[in-house]
């Protein structure tokens, strides 16, 4: 019997999710909350993890190990890069990255510790029936890399880095934890991201104005690619 488990970073990013539900089940486990809701007939468990990497890894592996979860969807906000992403624009991962794990002074590539790699794939599964969810909804939404990194980028520079050394369309502080949490744990994972900002000089102004309407944007197209599953 599949088990999902959503995930968003902050809470902005699940409120949305958990409007659609109700009858809430509250449990408080390693200092956070996870919302276990029953769906047409499918168990969920939905969770915001807190930002940053190491709260994203603990809150993926807790959905997965505790929760006995067998899929794993990320929903939230990115800063975007290509140019084709607008504010509001839906972004769909085939591969992530971490753009601020840098071992180089050993002569390795960045984003790359031994016994990792520099990406790792999401679900080609997941993202044919989201891709399909679009059509049919007629959303406009790109596939492409997501990069990230223990910060907020707000300046060209680290963003020109990312773009030029990972090619990344878009970036965050979480998907890539979440993914090597479920590549190594065998769970099939998806990630999606809506454009909040264009992580340069002005992001943090446009983080705060658009943060709630985006995460909504993604969080409405998450609910149609579950309803799908
Ligand atoms: N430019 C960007 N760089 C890095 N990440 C992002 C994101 C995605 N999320 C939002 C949030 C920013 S930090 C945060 C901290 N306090 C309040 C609000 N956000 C973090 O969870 C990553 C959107 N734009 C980004």
């Amino acid at each position: 019997m599949t088990k999902i488990a959503i995930m968003g970073a902050m809470e902005e990013e699940i409120e949305p999710l958990l409007a659609h539900f109700d009858n809430v089940n509250i449990v408080e486990f390693a200092n956070n909350k996870y919302y276990e809701v029953s769906y047409k007939g499918v168990e969920i468990v939905i969770a915001y993890s807190k930002i940053g990497k190491v709260f994203a890894s603990l809150t993926a592996a807790t959905m997965i190990e505790k929760f006995e979860c067998d899929t794993l969807l990320f929903s939230g906000v990115a800063g975007g890069i290509n140019p084709k992403l607008k504010i509001g624009d839906l972004i769909i991962a085939d591969k992530l990255c971490q753009h601020d794990l840098d071992i180089t002074a050993f002569g390795h590539p960045n984003g790359f510790v031994p016994g990792g790699s520099v990406f790792v794939e999401t679900s080609e599964k997941l993202r044919t029936i989201a891709k399909d969810v679009a059509k049919e909804n007629e959303l406009n939404v790109i596939e492409g890399t997501i990069a990230t990194g223990d910060q907020f980028v707000h300046s060209s520079e680290r963003k020109d880095f990312i773009e030029s050394t990972f090619k990344a369309d878009a970036l965050e502080m979480e998907g890539a934890s979440v993914a090597v949490v479920c590549d190594s744990l065998n769970v099939p994972f998806f990630v999606l991201r809506a454009i909040s900002d264009s992580a340069d000089g002005g992001a943090d102004i446009d983080f705060d104005e658009f943060l709630k309407s985006s995460a909504i944007n993604s969080a409405n197209y998450m609910i149609k690619i579950v309803d799908k599953l």
